[in-house]
């Protein structure tokens, strides 16, 4: 009986690293999504392709086992930040090692890692809006040994003067918990396919993220011609009607011509699968 509670850390560990690793696969595989790589081909990207980011995931299963393992009850505070983002940051050269020195996940390592985290501080069991919170928690704690880097995502922030990845976890992910969670639910619930769903969630987050992979490569243009296409796919009926196949075909195009991919709505649409199964592990999809 002693060896219960250990058996329970590292059971839960691996099945959530295996979780997030296979959100990350079924992510990237979803198609068609506009500009981003998916099964059909690399969108508006040269340097990415579906192999690379199957590579990549897969890269990242023992950083998320070993993000579960670290955070297991324990509560929110600097010591578990600091070592959170050192096991962020390692996973972030497991990816760069893995993908020759392509930039894949970094936002997903960031959302999936805090939430890997948040559900392991809670023991494994929790309700995804707890999750959430706790994830926060943990995100707006300082990280000192970070490295002061000007990043393309802060940079973005600053020149537009929008909230970026950072502000999306620390104020709770409410693009997950406000718009993607409740739309793959109800589309299913109106009898979308399964893709056709997890698509018409990530519409419900383009709607209004402030995507810095967008704002980087397109600039204001870029997410209007988004969060505009995204809102049009979703008005027309959205993925599992006609009208709203042409819409996204149209916003596929648009995001093509303006060299724009929105790389972090698809993180959080990884994220979005990661507290779905979290919340309902034994569910089918
Ligand atoms: C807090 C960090 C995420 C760092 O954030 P920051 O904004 O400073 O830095 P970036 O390097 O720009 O990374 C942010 C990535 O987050 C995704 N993202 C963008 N907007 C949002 C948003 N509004 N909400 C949530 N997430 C968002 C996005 O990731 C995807 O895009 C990546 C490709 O981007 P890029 O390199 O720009 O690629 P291209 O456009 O293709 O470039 P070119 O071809 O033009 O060269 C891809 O990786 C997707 O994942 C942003 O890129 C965080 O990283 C951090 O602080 N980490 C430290 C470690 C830590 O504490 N970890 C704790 C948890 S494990
Ligand atoms: N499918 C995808 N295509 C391009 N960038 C991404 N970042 C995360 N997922 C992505």
């Amino acid at each position: 009986m002693k060896l219960l509670p250990q058996i329970q850390v590292e059971g839960g560990a691996e099945w959530l690293a295996r979780t997030a690793t296979q959100c990350l696969i079924d992510e990237a595989r979803l198609s068609p999504k506009p500009g981003l790589v998916d099964s059909r081909g690399n969108g508006a990207h040269h340097d990415l392709t579906l192999a690379l980011m199957e590579r990549s995931a897969h890269s990242l299963t023992p950083t998320f086992q070993a993000l579960a393992q670290q955070s297991w009850q324990r509560p929110a505070d600097i010591a578990l930040r600091q070592t959170v983002g050192r096991l962020g940051r390692e996973g972030e050269q497991q990816m760069m090692k893995a993908t020759g020195g392509v930039n894949t996940h970094r936002g997903a390592i960031w959302a999936l890692g805090l939430l890997v985290s948040a559900v392991a501080m809670q023991g494994g069991d929790a309700s995804a809006q707890t999750v959430a919170e706790t994830a926060a928690r943990l995100a707006k704690l300082p990280d000192d040994a970070a490295p002061k880097v000007f990043s393309k995502g802060l940079r973005a922030t600053h020149r537009y003067r929008v909230p970026g990845a950072r502000e999306e976890a620390q104020e709770a992910f409410p693009h997950i918990m406000q718009r993607a969670l409740p739309q793959l639910r109800l589309s299913r619930l109106h009898g979308s396919s399964e893709a056709q769903a997890r698509l018409d969630a990530l519409m419900a987050i383009m709607t209004s993220l402030t995507d810095t992979c967008v704002l980087s490569r397109a600039g204001m243009e870029g997410l209007d011609a988004m969060q505009d296409g995204a809102r049009a796919v979703l008005n027309a009926g959205g993925c599992a009607t006609p009208a709203g196949q042409l819409a996204l075909a149209t916003l596929d195009r648009q995001m093509l011509a303006l060299n724009a991919s929105p790389g972090g709505a698809a993180d959080l649409l990884a994220a979005t699968l990661f507290l779905d199964r979290v919340e309902t592990p034994y569910s089918k999809h």
